[in-house]
C-alpha cells in the first residue's frame, strides 16, 4: 500500500494494489494490522454504504463529542471527497481539500476524527463504502453547508442534489 499525505496533516490517501486476472480483480478493503501500522490505531466499528446520483452532495458532516475518523472507499462510480479541519488547536484549522476518489483507481481516504467530511457524487451511480471509528449518534451530529462561502469549496458539478437537512444548514461557525 503506498500513502500519499494530503495537505491536511492526518488525513491520508493510500493507494491498494488491484490483482486483475481474466475473472475480473480481488482487492483488500480492510486489514487491521496493516492499518494499525499505519497510525490508524482506532478501531473502526460501523461499516456505511451510500448510493448517490450525480450531482448529489452529502456534507458537510461532523460529530462534536464521538468524532468519527472515516475510511472512504468508493466501490463504483467516481466522488469529490472533500475533508476540512475542524481541530481548533489545528495549524490547518478552517481550511479544506478535495480529491477524486474513484472505483477505477483502487485509492482510500482515511480522514482522522476532527474533520468534517462530504462529497459530491460525480457518474450516474455512486457507492460509498466507509468504515467509521465511533458509532453513529444523531444528537452528537454537526452539519454545516457546503456552499458556505467563507470555505468556497469547489464543487466539480452546479446541478447539485441536496437532503433538506443539509441544504438548510448554516454555515461554519468560525
Ligand atoms: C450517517 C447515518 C445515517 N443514518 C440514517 C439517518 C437518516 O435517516 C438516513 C440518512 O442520513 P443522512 O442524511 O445523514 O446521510 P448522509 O447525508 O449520507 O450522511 C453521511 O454523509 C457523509 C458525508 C458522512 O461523512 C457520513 O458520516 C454521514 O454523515 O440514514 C443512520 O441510520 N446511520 C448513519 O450512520
Amino acid at each position: 500500500m503506498k500513502i500519499l499525505e494530503t495537505s491536511l496533516p492526518g488525513c491520508l490517501l493510500l493507494s491498494q494494489t488491484q490483482y486483475r486476472d481474466q475473472r475480473g480483480y480481488f482487492q483488500e478493503l480492510y486489514v487491521q494490522q496493516r492499518y494499525e501500522e499505519l497510525g490508524i490505531t482506532e478501531a473502526l466499528v460501523q461499516d456505511n454504504l451510500s448510493h448517490s446520483t450525480r450531482g448529489v452532495i452529502r456534507g458537510m458532516h461532523f460529530q462534536r463529542q464521538q468524532p468519527q475518523g472515516k475510511l472512504v472507499t468508493v466501490l463504483q462510480g467516481r466522488i469529490y471527497d472533500v475533508m476540512v479541519d475542524i481541530r481548533p488547536n489545528s495549524p490547518t484549522y478552517g481550511q479544506w481539500q478535495g480529491i477524486i476518489l474513484s472505483a477505477d483507481n483502487p485509492q482510500q481516504l482515511w480522514i482522522p476524527a476532527g474533520f468534517a467530511h462530504g462529497f459530491q457524487a460525480l457518474d450516474s451511480t455512486n457507492l460509498v463504502f466507509y468504515k467509521t471509528s465511533s458509532y453513529y449518534n444523531p444528537s452528537d451530529e454537526g452539519v454545516f453547508q457546503p456552499f458556505d462561502p467563507k470555505l468556497n469549496i469547489s464543487w466539480p458539478l452546479q446541478d447539485a442534489i441536496l437532503s433538506e437537512k443539509d441544504s438548510q444548514a448554516p454555515n461554519a461557525d468560525w
